[in-house]
């Protein structure tokens, strides 16, 4: 395996009595976003600290690319401190500032460039996030969606390789929520940083994350694929993640995903006591990102939302309809055989044909597209790979048009 980015071994670190990291052993890998959760008061601020150099540990080794950072010189250690940028809880802009000196900040703090070359970084940076016309206004004018992309273009401005959020979607409502996460997602592909997000999200912010990481009374208690987090068996993981989750998907007003997972394995029990066949359908929007080129991040997320209440309103069926991932939605179909899903998505492909989904109407020449791929329940088949079975067929079955 390759050298991680970012290796915790065995760190310790105390306020006074507070021993709050308690041998802190953890893997940052490059490139990828790694999400960071666990209870309020857990140490997860203090582990970014960590991680950026704001705070010097006790003891144990934080390594960067396999070298202690206690041993770097002062100078290399400035140099990969212009590595890191932070994104605070809340934006953080300053409100006398416009949106240009905000952006500007980290460059005129940092870094040695003349005017017009910040000038030059600024204005290309704005133009990536597509916020190019706002560049005189104050923060107070602007909207709590584009606050969070003006820091995030603040984040970006130095190029840097890695990037930490710190509880970024605090405080938003759930399209604004969804919106900030495929932002941050959208822009990692994009930019290629490598980011660590602290966030109570769940499960939304799996959705975004390749890795997941959860604190503990100061200790690492499950580093892993976000997947994995699911069939944990211990207790505590469990609990938290349980108490967590919400019966409904925020945006969506459908199952998370565990739960859609959850249901699922009912189902293969029931399978194996009666032999009831069930399928699933796969939806997948397939040009969120276009709306999201044309309208911005919460037109995107709007219109997610608009499918899915449509969806739900011809199933007429909530528990059957879970979100997985940022633009799937699964459905699972109690007794019911492939030729019958079939039918159903037929049905519904009309139907969708026809509702007329989203404001995006307003865009001419803008067709809202639907992938479905069906597949039926075999006998212990784990959802995965009946996913995958589904995943790997959709373009044989209907291609959703609603225009
Ligand atoms: N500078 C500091 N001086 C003293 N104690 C601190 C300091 N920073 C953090 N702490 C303590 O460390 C513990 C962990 O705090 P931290 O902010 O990292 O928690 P957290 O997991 O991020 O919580 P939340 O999810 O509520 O943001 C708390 O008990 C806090 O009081």
């Amino acid at each position: 395996m390759t050298q991680p980015l970012i290796r915790f071994e065995n760190v310790f670190k105390a306020f006074g009595d507070n021993q709050v990291l308690r041998g802190i052993n953890l893997s940052i890998r490059k490139g990828e976003i790694t999400a960071i959760i666990g209870k309020s008061g857990e140490g997860k601020s203090v582990l970014l600290k960590h991680i950026i150099g704001l705070m010097r540990h006790d003891a144990g080794r934080i390594l960067y690319q396999g070298q202690p950072i206690l041993q770097l010189k002062k100078a290399e250690r400035k140099a990969l401190k212009r590595k890191f940028s932070y994104m605070f809880q809340e934006t953080a802009l300053f409100d006398s500032m416009t949106v240009f000196e905000n952006i500007a900040l980290p460059l005129v703090e940092k870094t040695a460039l003349s005017k017009s070359e910040i000038g030059d970084r600024v204005r290309e940076k704005m133009h990536q996030l597509d916020i190019d016309n706002i560049e005189d206004e104050y923060p107070a004018r602007i909207s709590g969606g584009m606050k969070k992309r003006v820091a995030l273009a603040r984040a970006l401005v130095t190029d840097p390789e890695i990037i930490l959020f710190d509880e970024p979607t605090t405080g938003l409502d759930p399209i604004r929520k969804n919106a900030v996460h495929s932002m941050i997602s959208d822009y990692q592909k994009k930019f290629g940083f490598t980011g660590i997000v602290v966030s109570h999200e769940i499960p939304d912010v799996f959705y975004i994350s390749q890795r997941l990481i959860m604190l503990d009374e100061g200790r690492v208690i499950f580093e892993g694929k976000p997947d994995d987090i699911q069939k944990a068996s211990d207790p505590v993981i469990r609990q938290f993640i349980q108490g967590l989750e919400s019966r409904h998907d925020a945006l969506t007003g459908m199952t998370p995903q565990p739960q859609g997972e959850r249901r699922y394995r009912e189902e293969m029990a029931r399978m194996r006591r009666h032999r009831n066949a069930f399928s699933i359908i796969l939806l997948t929007v397939e040009n969120l990102y276009e709306i999201n080129k044309m309208a911005g991040y919460e037109a995107e997320q709007s219109a997610l939302k608009r499918f899915a209440d449509n969806v739900q309103g011809h199933l007429r069926l909530t528990d059957v309809c879970s979100r997985l991932g940022m633009n799937k939605i699964m459905l699972l179909l109690p007794r019911t055989s492939r030729e019958e899903a079939e039918h159903i998505c037929r049905e519904l492909a009309e139907n969708m044909g026809t509702c007329g989904v989203t404001e995006i109407q307003a865009y001419p020449g803008f067709c809202f597209s639907v992938s479905a791929g069906i597949a039926e329940a075999e006998q212990d088949k784990p959802i995965e790979l009946l996913v995958a079975e589904a995943e790997s067929h959709k373009n044989i079955f209907y291609e959703f048009k609603v225009c």
